[in-house]
C-alpha cells in the first residue's frame, strides 16, 4: 500500500504549473499572478484636495475660529483633471473640489462647511494643520513598490489596484480547465425523478464546486454509465477541452467497475490502494498527457481524496504560492479507535481561538461515512498513520475547510 505521502508527491509529479499567459483585466479575475505587480507611478501622482472647499496655506489661519473667522482673497477655483499650474500667495485661497489637484503653495483644504462660502472673498472659522484634508502624493503607492506578489490570485480588489495603476494587461497563469465525470449505473441528476435503487450524483456537483473553489474551471458532465463503450467514449470527447480529468466511482473490483479497463489502453493510469480513511482506492496517470485522477465512488471518499491529492495539485498547476491548507492543533472532545497503519480524515467541528487554543468535535462518529456530517464540518482532523487509539484531551492538526 502506497502512504499518503508518496501518493501525494506522485501526483504533485505529474502536472507542472501552466504556461503564462498575457490578459486583459476581466479576464485575470480568478487567476493566479505569474508576475510581481510593481508600480509604474505613484498614487496618487500628485497632491489631491480631499474634500470640497478652500486649498489655503496653513500658516494663514493661525489663530482663526468661529469668534473670529479670518478673510482670505479668492483667487481661482480648480476641479479634477484641472491640470493648470495655478498658485496660492499668502492671505489667498483657491476654491476646490475634492479630487483636484492642489495647487502650488497650498498645503491643507478647509471644507466649505467651515467658511461662509465667499466667492471673491472668504471668511474662515477655523484654523487648520499642514496636510490636513489632502492626499498626498504617493500616500497610496510610491512609484517602484512591489505591490501584488506573483502566487497571489487576482480578486475584483487587486482589479481596481491594477486598473488604479494604469495597468491593462497583466500576466497570469490561466485556470486549468477541469472536466469532472461521476461513473455509475445506479446515478441520477438532482432534480431528476428517482427510480428505487437510484441514487441522485453527488460528487459530479461537489466536485465541480471544490474545483472552482481551488481555482480551476470546473466542466461537469452529467453522470456516465459504468459500461466501457460509454465511458470510453465520453473521456475521449472529453480529453479535448481538459487540462486535467477527474472521475468518481467504478474503482471497485466488482462486477461491472470498468475504469481500469476502459484506461488501460488509453494512458499510463495505475491503481494503487493508499494508506488512508476515507478515499483509499485510487487511480492516477496521464492520457495522453493530460492528468486523470479517478476518485472512489462514495462521496464523502471522493471529497476527502480530492481535497488531499487533486486540490494541492490544482494550485501547482495555477500557480499558487501555496498548495496545502492551513492547519490548527486542537484538543479533541472524545476519543475513538483509527485504523491501524492509515491515516485517518475526520470531519470535527473546530471552535477557538488563538488566545485560548483549538478545539475539535467529531460531528458524526469517526469511522462513519456520513455526508450530512461532513457538510456540518468546518475542519478536518487528521489521525497519524501510528495512531490507533485517540484519546479525550489528545492534540490533532486539523485542516482548516471554512475561514
Ligand atoms: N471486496 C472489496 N470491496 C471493496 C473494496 C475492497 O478493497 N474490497 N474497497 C472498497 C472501497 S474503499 C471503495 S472506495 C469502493 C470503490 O468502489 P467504487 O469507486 O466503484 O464506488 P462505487 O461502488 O461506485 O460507489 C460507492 C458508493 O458511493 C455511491 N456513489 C458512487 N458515485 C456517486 C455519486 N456520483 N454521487 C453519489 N453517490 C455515489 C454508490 O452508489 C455507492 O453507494 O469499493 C469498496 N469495495
Ligand atoms: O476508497 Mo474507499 O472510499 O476507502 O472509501
Amino acid at each position: 500500500m502506497r502512504t499518503v505521502a508518496e501518493h501525494l508527491a506522485a501526483c504533485l509529479e505529474i502536472a507542472q504549473a501552466a504556461a503564462p499567459l498575457d490578459v486583459v483585466l476581466p479576464d485575470a479575475v480568478g487567476c493566479v499572478l505569474a508576475q510581481d505587480v510593481v508600480a509604474g507611478i505613484d498614487l496618487p501622482a500628485v497632491d489631491l484636495a480631499g474634500r470640497d472647499g478652500y486649498a489655503v496655506i496653513s500658516t494663514d489661519l493661525v489663530g482663526a475660529g468661529p469668534q473670529r473667522p479670518i478673510a482670505l482673497d479668492v483667487i481661482d477655483s480648480v476641479r479634477a483633471g484641472d491640470m493648470r499650474a495655478t498658485r496660492l500667495v499668502p492671505g489667498s485661497a483657491i476654491l476646490i473640489d475634492s479630487g483636484a489637484p492642489l495647487p502650488l503653495g497650498a498645503d491643507a483644504v478647509v471644507p466649505w462647511e467651515d467658511t461662509d462660502r465667499g466667492s471673491s472673498r472668504v471668511a474662515v472659522g477655523r484654523s487648520v494643520a499642514a496636510g490636513e484634508n489632502m492626499r498626498r502624493r504617493a500616500e497610496d503607492v510610491r512609484e517602484g513598490t512591489t505591490v501584488l506578489a506573483r502566487g497571489s490570485r487576482v480578486s475584483a480588489r487587486h482589479v481596481a489596484l491594477l486598473a488604479g495603476l494604469g495597468l491593462n494587461r497583466v500576466r497570469v497563469r490561466p485556470a486549468p480547465r477541469v472536466v469532472v465525470i461521476s461513473i455509475g449505473n445506479e446515478l441520477v441528476e438532482p432534480g431528476q425523478a428517482r427510480e428505487a435503487g437510484e441514487v441522485f450524483d453527488a460528487n459530479g456537483h461537489a466536485l465541480a464546486s471544490a474545483v472552482t473553489d481551488a481555482g480551476g474551471r470546473a466542466f461537469r458532465v452529467a453522470a456516465v454509465p459504468d459500461e466501457l463503450g460509454a465511458l470510453t467514449e465520453c473521456i475521449e470527447d472529453q480529453l479535448v477541452r481538459a487540462d486535467m480529468l477527474i472521475t468518481t466511482g467504478g474503482l471497485s473490483a466488482g462486477q461491472g467497475d470498468t475504469i481500469k479497463e476502459v484506461l488501460a489502453p488509453l494512458g499510463a493510469v495505475r491503481f494503487d490502494a493508499v494508506a488512508m480513511s476515507p478515499g483509499r482506492q485510487l487511480g492516477l496517470g496521464t492520457i495522453e498527457g493530460t492528468p486523470i485522477f479517478c476518485l472512489p465512488g462514495n462521496p464523502v471518499s471522493a471529497q476527502i481524496a480530492f481535497e488531499t491529492f487533486v486540490r494541492p495539485v490544482l494550485r501547482q498547476i495555477a500557480g499558487r504560492a501555496s498548495l496545502h491548507r492551513s492547519s490548527l492543533p486542537a484538543i479533541v472532545s472524545a476519543g475513538w479507535r483509527s485504523p491501524a497503519g492509515m491515516r485517518e480524515f475526520v470531519p470535527v467541528n473546530l471552535t477557538g481561538s488563538p488566545a485560548q487554543g483549538y478545539r475539535a468535535e467529531p460531528t458524526a462518529p469517526p469511522g462513519r461515512i456520513s455526508l450530512h456530517a461532513l457538510a456540518r464540518a468546518n475542519a478536518i482532523a487528521v489521525v497519524p498513520e501510528g495512531t490507533q487509539t485517540v484519546v479525550t484531551g489528545d492534540t490533532l492538526h486539523c485542516l482548516v475547510l471554512d475561514s
